[in-house]
């Protein structure tokens, strides 16, 4: 676009050249001018060698005084007066007219197409070199320039863009081998992950500039744009390399173009193919390296991985346990931490965090500090922190009736006791019957470590967990109430990707009948086609799984009866227990009801029971 208007201009300059000229040579060949009837007078005397006559104006060479020149009235008449004499007469068409009039015409179009293309370009963002610009950071220039040093626990990731900064610094010394560099890598993973931090830290390392693209600057209203955008950045990345250009969410140019459907004509179809072309195009000495990052690689062009384009993919996942300690140190060095902190407690109850969550934790609890008039950030801080990034805020308004309440407390107790009585599942972190966000009650596991890998065993006893809740209404209040909704939700999820994905069945063999989607989004699989004789038998065994899950989770409460009592008589009167208290309240119970029911124990722990002797059987 740029390039267009700057030609158009020159030809404008050129023609008003012309023009300046024409003038000129006119103004040079003026004759002095004479009056109509002198004209007449030298012809009527025979005094005229020739004419020449060219539209009103005309020229006279008499045949002994100087020439002149006369403006007529009406030329025809004229013409008709000398026709019959000795005269020699010439005449030409009027062409200053016609320059003229083309001359305003062409000026015309010009200024109209100049407008136009003026208006256009301010709506599609003006000068793409100015777009390109933009996004750029300088080195050092960024008063927060990022290091490998501020990305914390993904230790893989940070060895393989090591490499890359090496070449970025010292190219020579790749080149004096003949080693090619990876002109792109593909950064993939979830969201918050630390993509764009990466891709930061490697222009920070390595002190080049850096241009920072979102994939959505590139698709434009206008056809076209996106693609000569890519030009245009290819061109001024070259003019700066070494440098990296950072595309964030690659996958709004780089999606797959559907079959037939399209052939690169739409917007995005042309943007990528430029993208393509520009990345084939800048030789490997060029020194640029090109980043891009998805979370949904399943949905890329395939031709966006051949070789020579982003032919390297790194794969960031949510960091584990001591990847999770690393991030928070990182993060905690900018705030102040009370005594009681203990960052590595906090990774093991972050499970599944992002950076960008663990980010957003450590700042939530110093803000809760901060409202507070503290000095430091507490434990309790970073629980409540926690709570809100997983559960919403606490709905402190919502008052629930006396029947509610004491239906979410057997509820929440059926929960935790089911947990606690199966022995593979994870430890109660804490149970809660304060609502918040969507769910009225919580009942939070632990899980001790970051697993990877689960047994039948285990996602049985985690249904069976999930199942509690409604076990113990219906035991207790021999009805169901609404609050189990998400447990489920949850239970069927499990038990259908049992049957269907990992092929837990009884009856089904060793086949899958659904695969999970590609992307780190959520949304589990989807079922493959199968014969509609196939779809009720899996339809019935997950109804058996979970059937038997639900029996199990019964069993357990009618045998617990009196713990569950117990239980959801203190959550009624405390609202929140954590692990240790939940411990000592079952270690309680069981003297008590050894007690009751069994010879002696030694010593009863309601000493230290959460509900200070006021509950019914301490
Ligand atoms: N490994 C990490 N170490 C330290 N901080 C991290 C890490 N990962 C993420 N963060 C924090 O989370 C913030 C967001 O991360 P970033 O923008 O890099 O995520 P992303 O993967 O690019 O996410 P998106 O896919 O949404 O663009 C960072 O600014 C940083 O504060
Ligand atoms: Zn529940």
């Amino acid at each position: 676009m740029a390039q267009l208007v700057r030609n158009l201009f020159i030809l404008f300059l050129v023609l008003s050249g012309l023009g300046l000229v024409g003038m000129t040579y006119h103004l040079e060949n003026r004759l002095p001018e004479k009056s109509y009837n002198s004209l007449l007078q030298d012809i009527s005397s025979n005094k005229i060698a020739s004419i020449s006559i060219t539209g009103n104006l005309v020229k006279i060479v008499p045949t002994e005084k100087e020439r002149y020149q006369v403006y007529v009235p009406d030329a025809q008449s004229l013409l008709e007066r000398v026709s019959n004499n000795t005269i020699k007469i010439t005449v030409s068409p009027d062409y200053s007219l016609y320059y003229f009039q083309g001359g305003v015409v062409v000026l015309v179009l010009l200024f109209s197409l100049l407008l136009v293309i003026y208006i256009s370009g301010r709506k599609t963002g003006g000068d793409d070199m100015k777009f390109a610009r933009e996004r750029l950071i300088l080195p050092g220039t960024s008063s927060d320039t990022i290091r490998f040093d501020d990305v914390a626990g993904i230790p893989e990731a940070r060895e393989e863009l090591e490499e890359v900064v090496t070449f970025l610094k010292y190219p020579e010394r790749f080149r004096s081998v003949g080693a090619t560099i990876p002109r792109g890598m593909l950064l993939q993973g979830p969201p918050g992950t630390g993509k764009t931090l990466l891709a930061r830290a490697i222009a920070g390392e390595a002190g080049v500039p850096f241009y920072r693209f979102s994939g959505s600057d590139f698709v434009e209203m206008f056809v076209g744009v996106g693609a000569s955008r890519v030009r245009d950045l290819f061109q001024e990345a070259k003019r700066n390399a070494p440098c990296i250009v950072f595309i964030d969410e690659i996958d709004a140019v780089g999606t797959i173009r559907s079959a037939g459907a399209s052939d690169g004509n739409d917007e995005r179809g042309q943007t990528l193919n430029a993208l393509l072309v520009e990345m084939d195009g800048f030789a490997t000495t060029d020194s640029i390296l090109v980043l891009g990052a998805t979370n949904r690689p399943d949905i890329l062009d395939p031709a966006l991985r051949r070789p020579g384009r982003f032919d390297r993919q790194i794969t960031i996942l949510p960091p584990d346990v001591r990847g999770r300690i690393e991030i928070l140190k990182t993060h905690a060095k900018k705030v102040t931490l009370a005594e009681d902190v203990d960052l590595k407690n906090i990774a093991q109850i972050t499970s599944g965090f992002t950076g960008a969550e663990l980010a957003s934790l450590v700042n939530e609890a110093a803000l809760l500090a901060a409202r507070k008039g503290l000095p430091q950030i507490n434990r309790v801080q970073f629980d409540q922190a926690r709570d809100r990034i997983l559960l919403g805020v606490e709905r402190k308004g919502m008052v629930l009736t006396e029947q509610d309440k004491k239906i979410l407390a057997f509820h929440e107790a059926g929960h935790a006791i089911v947990a606690k009585m199966l022995p593979e599942s994870d430890p109660i972190h804490k149970i809660t019957i304060i609502p918040r966000g969507r769910a009225l009650g919580q009942t939070q596991q632990m899980p001790l470590g970051d697993r990877y890998a689960y047994g039948k065993r285990y996602l049985m006893n985690k249904i069976s967990m999930l199942l509690g809740g409604r076990a113990a209404e219906k035991m207790v209040f021999h009805e169901c109430t609404t609050q189990a909704a998400n447990d489920l939700v949850q239970a069927t999820e499990i038990a259908t990707n049992m049957i269907c994905q990992w092929g837990m069945g009884e009856s089904l063999g060793p086949q899958a009948y659904a695969v999970e989607d590609g992307g780190f989004l959520e949304g589990g699989g989807h079922r493959l086609a199968v014969s509609n004789e196939t779809a009720s038998q899996l339809d019935q065994e997950v109804k058996q799984l979970l059937t038997a899950c639900y029996n199990q989770a019964e069993a357990i409460l009618e045998r617990e009866k009196y713990f569950l009592k117990v239980l959801s008589q203190i959550l009624l009167q405390v609202e929140t227990l954590d692990a240790e208290e939940f411990d000592i309240i079952y270690r309680c119970s069981l003297s008590k009801k050894a007690q009751k029911y069994g010879p002696k124990q030694e010593e009863s722990e309601c000493a230290v029971c959460p509900a200070k002797g006021n509950c019914l059987h301490c």
